[in-house]
């Protein structure tokens, strides 16, 4: 088997400047014949990604959540296929395709496990100033608390792992003196049947709003627990304002899933909403931070947009 890595040496805090030759030895021992290429700035892995899917190749990517949202920004539409090896900090779209930790298993995974068609987000919005702006997400788009501790935690990767993500989330709650985030979010197409969680239509103050194609965010907290990129649907975690005090006692049943029934909590599964917000209000894409000043963003989910390699026993 023949591919294309993407390498960010940037992901972990900077500690995948060494990754190169673990990285070689286990794509070697599984079989996959890899030409490497390691990114030299932020956007590369996206312009590096566009070419390559042009070519209809498989690229894997060798990073985090940032460097897969650049990726599937630049494989979308093209004829290429992704795969992840977890080497990022938080890894939440790597685990949520079922992919393991450990990288020489994550590299047998990639050589063996099949081919399926991935759902991807796609979030458009108008800025303060007109320009109209469009991304892809592979695993989440977070608003409020969410893109503030995805902000803070960029400064707390050296720590690894959720570790990071926990750090940023105390800081951000030490600092975290917005009362109130106006925000409306209403499902578009709400996805119905009997079964289905309800169309969501929220016009409350904001905590933190987290719309998951896969089921965690910040390197595992379960905010979305039952997402899973091969749905065809969104599942989205609306919070409602919580005192500080609060936020604390619902943070650690975010590790289980547990806060989906906290009366602060709204959840729903959808194919498409729309968000209404103050511009103050940050956003974040996979964990990398939109341009702030949005005020009504359209998302939607783009059923198996995209072709990824994936163990079978993701749902
Ligand atoms: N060569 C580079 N130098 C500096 N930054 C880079 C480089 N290549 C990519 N980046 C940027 O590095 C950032 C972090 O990458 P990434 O998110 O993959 O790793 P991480 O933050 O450790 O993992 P995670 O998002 O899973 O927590 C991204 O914003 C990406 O655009």
């Amino acid at each position: 088997m023949t591919a294309h890595v993407l390498v960010n040496p940037a992901a972990r805090g900077g500690r995948n400047q060494a990754l190169r030759p673990a990285l070689d030895g286990h794509l070697a021992a599984v079989g996959i014949e890899a030409e490497v290429w390691e990114t030299a700035a932020p956007g590369d892995a996206e312009r590096m990604a566009r070419c390559l899917g042009e070519e209809g190749v498989l690229v894997i990517v060798a990073g985090g959540d940032g460097t897969v949202h650049e990726v599937v920004n630049g494989l979308v539409g093209t004829g290429g296929t992704l795969a992840v090896l977890p080497v990022g900090t938080g890894n939440d779209y790597a685990h949520a395709l079922g992919m393991a930790d450990d990288l020489a298993e994550a590299a047998r995974q990639v050589a063996t496990a099949g081919v399926r068609a991935a759902d991807v987000g796609r979030v458009r919005w108008t800025d303060a100033d007109g320009v109209f702006h469009e991304r892809l997400f592979a695993n989440g788009l977070g608003l409020g608390f969410d893109a503030r501790v995805a902000a803070l935690a960029s400064e707390t990767k050296w720590l690894g792992g959720q570790a990071a993500y926990l750090a940023a989330v105390f800081r951000t709650l030490w600092a975290w003196r917005r009362p109130t985030l106006r925000a409306r979010v209403r499902s578009v197409v709400p996805a119905g049947g009997a079964d289905e969680m309800p169309a969501l239509d929220v016009d409350e103050s904001l905590f933190l709003c987290e719309i998951g194609n896969g089921h965690s965010a910040g390197g595992g907290f379960l905010l979305t627990p039952d997402a899973t990129p091969f749905d065809g649907l969104l599942d989205v975690c609306y919070v409602r304002h919580v005192a500080t005090a609060r936020a604390l006692r619902l943070l650690p049943t975010t590790f289980s899933g547990a806060h989906v029934t906290a009366p602060e909590v709204t959840m729903a599964r959808v194919s498409g909403l729309t968000l209404a917000v103050e511009p103050s209000v940050g956003v974040h894409a996979d964990g990398e931070i939109l341009t702030a000043g949005a005020v009504a963003l359209d998302v939607e989910v783009l059923p198996g947009a995209i072709a990824v390699v994936a163990p079978a026993r993701t749902a």
